[in-house]
């Protein structure tokens, strides 16, 4: 669903992302770790079309859709979370999920009304679809920057540090909720929180000074030398002898 090829993002003279390249599927979630610096969000913003690239090349179902703006990749089916929930506040909850389904497949009538219910009940806000969206607790708010990737996010949905801020609980909610979405989805999700994407990644990309150091099974790639180096400072050659 998701192919990317060989992308870079230079700024200035400092390559803040170099060369990296990965496929995700349908039903399939990408897990995208690394310090902070590492040039996660600015991968997003290549693949979003907020952030031009330099070099490379993405296929959106098939279509290369490197050079489209960010408004064609939202119609085409690419949708995105992000950490701090960017909702319409003096919206409602459920013309907050309209306008996205509105905007991005370009769905009217009563095709716009139905899906938007069926996101808010995916997302558990279906009993709060009146409420005004600046008056929600975080952990609503979050349902509903969910809500609103998927309205556009037909396909390919992007997840930006959602679990952030949240009780344990709460994280728990939200796992079960990133679950359901990758039934019929690509998910690519950036988090801190490692326990989160264990549950629902299916591989795990590190990302190290805009390079990809590793990708491979989640477990395989957390008990790896080298995620053990980058975020705890244990040398490769010193854990040979522990
Ligand atoms: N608009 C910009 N202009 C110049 N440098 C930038 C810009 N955006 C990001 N950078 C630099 O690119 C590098 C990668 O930043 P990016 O925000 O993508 O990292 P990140 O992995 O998302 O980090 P974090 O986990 O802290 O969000 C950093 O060195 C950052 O300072």
């Amino acid at each position: 669903m998701l192919e990317v090829s060989a992308i870079k993002k230079r700024y200035g003279t400092k390559t803040v992302v170099d060369t990296v390249s990965f496929t995700v599927g349908t039903s399939e979630c990408l897990g995208v770790i690394g310090p902070n610096g590492a040039g996660k969000t600015t991968l997003f913003n290549m693949l979003d079309g907020t952030a031009r690239m330099d070099g490379g090349r993405i296929l959106l179902d098939g279509q290369d859709i490197s050079d489209a703006p960010q408004h064609a990749r939202a119609r085409q089916g690419l949708g995105r979370a992000y950490q701090v929930p960017r909702t319409f506040v003096g919206l409602s909850v459920y013309e907050n999920v309209l306008a996205g389904v509105t905007h991005g497949p370009g769905l009217r009538g009563a095709a716009a009304a139905a899906r938007t219910m069926e996101i808010l009940e995916t997302v558990g806000l279906d009993a709060k679809a009146a409420l005004i969206a600046g008056g929600l607790p975080l952990m609503d708010r979050k349902r509903l920057e969910l809500a609103k990737a998927m309205s556009v996010g037909t396909k390919v949905i992007l997840l930006d540090e959602i679990a952030g801020g949240l009780t344990e609980g709460e994280v728990h909610a939200l796992i079960e909720i990133v679950a359901r979405l990758k039934q019929d989805h690509t998910i690519l999700w950036i988090e801190h929180i490692a326990h989160a994407l264990m549950a629902v990644a299916d591989r795990i990309m590190v990302l190290h000074f805009g390079e990809k150091l590793i990708e491979g099974p989640p477990a395989e790639v957390m008990d790896s030398a080298i995620v053990h180096e980058i975020y705890l400072g244990i040398a490769v050659d010193d854990t040979a002898d522990t």
